[in-house]
């Protein structure tokens, strides 16, 4: 298997103390500017520059993927509305690419495994897809090694060409009916947690049919045992290609020294499994915004991860990382054109 799991080198200490000591000289309050003070130190260590540029060339990438465990009562919507939320991203109406557009940020989604043969849409969309579904969890492994190793490749690959364009910032979007039970089984393996910790309503499901989603959840980790304290064989027994996919961009970004900009319960589970993965991908990463998901919720407080906005989101697509993105560049226009307070 030709994972590149080394551990990914630290941003730049030096220049994020820099950065810490420009904040406090600044013509305002010792830390008065809250978590746009975070920013602006975690993005001087990624750039390894005080102060750190404003992030134009953001980029996002959304990857689809249907999910085997959908067709067991775990959502609240049929899983055809992967396949046609895809064609909403193409119109270019999905909540994402609605913002994506007001915020000056390029995004493309991709399908790695939409139970669907997307007719129409055009090419490069389904250009990394791996298979049709992954398979149900708590019956079976969701992948077999070899799709999973696809999907990592492609993951490599979508990240590649996100660096080739001089990315900046990179947001990984994601969208699938179903996904937040093999998220949420991911996080839960990551952090040895029972089902009760990290089962959430994802897209509505309350009472028992939430009561039915937390049985699931609990039967795969009862089915996988002990194997889930290994990521990538969490991966193959709970993941899908655009999951495994997004730890790959998430890894290869980190490695190549790009920040990440996360977002909801499956961007926190991608990530805290990149971790495990490749130790040191973490510090590559903010945290866009702390959605209603339970799991997403403990599993940022364990990465020691504090969320920019707080907005009762649970969309997806990338939209809450998407939201913050202005904050984030505040950020950094503030560490870059605020006098000092000894110049006042
Ligand atoms: O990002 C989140 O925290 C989040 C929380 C709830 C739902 N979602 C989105 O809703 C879909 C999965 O929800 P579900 O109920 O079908 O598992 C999928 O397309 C996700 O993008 C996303
Ligand atoms: C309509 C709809 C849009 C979505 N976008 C991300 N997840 C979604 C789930 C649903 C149901």
């Amino acid at each position: 298997m030709a994972i590149h799991t080394a551990p990914v080198p630290a941003p730049d200490m030096a220049a994020r103390e820099a950065a810490r000591r420009r904040l406090d000289q600044l013509a305002k309050p010792v830390g008065s500017l809250g978590i746009l003070e975070d920013l602006a130190v975690w993005l001087a260590g990624c750039q390894r520059r005080c102060p750190p540029t404003v992030p134009q060339r953001v980029r996002a990438v959304v990857l689809a993927g249907d999910h085997g465990v959908a067709r067991y009562g775990v959502s609240a919507y049929p899983r055809e509305v992967t396949a046609a939320m895809v064609r909403a991203f193409v119109d270019g109406t999905a909540a994402a690419t609605v913002l994506a557009r007001q915020h000056q940020v390029e995004l493309q989604i991709y399908d790695l495994g939409v139970d669907d043969d997307l007719d129409g849409v055009p090419e490069p969309l389904t250009r990394y897809k791996v298979r049709r579904s992954s398979g149900p969890l708590q019956l079976e492994d969701a992948l077999t090694p070899a799709d999973a190793e696809q999907a990592y490749q492609a993951g490599e690959s979508i990240a590649r060409e996100l660096l080739a364009d001089d990315a900046e910032l990179i947001i990984i979007g994601d969208l699938g009916i179903g996904n937040t039970t093999p998220a949420a089984c991911l996080i839960a393996a990551a952090l040895g947690v029972g089902a009760e910790q990290v089962t959430g309503s994802g897209t509505g499901v309350r009472g028992a049919e939430l009561a039915h989603k937390t049985d699931v959840i609990k039967a795969a980790l009862d089915r996988v045992g002990d194997r889930a304290a290994d990521p990538w064989q969490r991966l193959i027994a709970f993941g899908s290609a655009d999951l495994v996919a997004a730890v790959a961009v998430m890894i290869t970004t980190a490695r190549a020294g790009v920040p990440i900009l996360l977002d909801g319960l499956i961007s926190v589970a991608e990530a805290i499994t990149a971790e495990d993965l490749a130790p040191g991908t973490i510090a590559w990463c903010a945290a866009g915004h702390r959605s209603t998901e339970p799991g997403q919720q403990l599993a940022l407080q364990k990465l020691g991860l504090r969320p920019i906005l707080d907005a009762s989101m649970r969309l997806g697509e990338g939209s809450g990382a998407l939201a913050a993105v202005p904050l984030l560049r505040s950020a950094a226009l503030l560490i870059n054109r605020m006098s000092l307070l000894s110049d006042l």
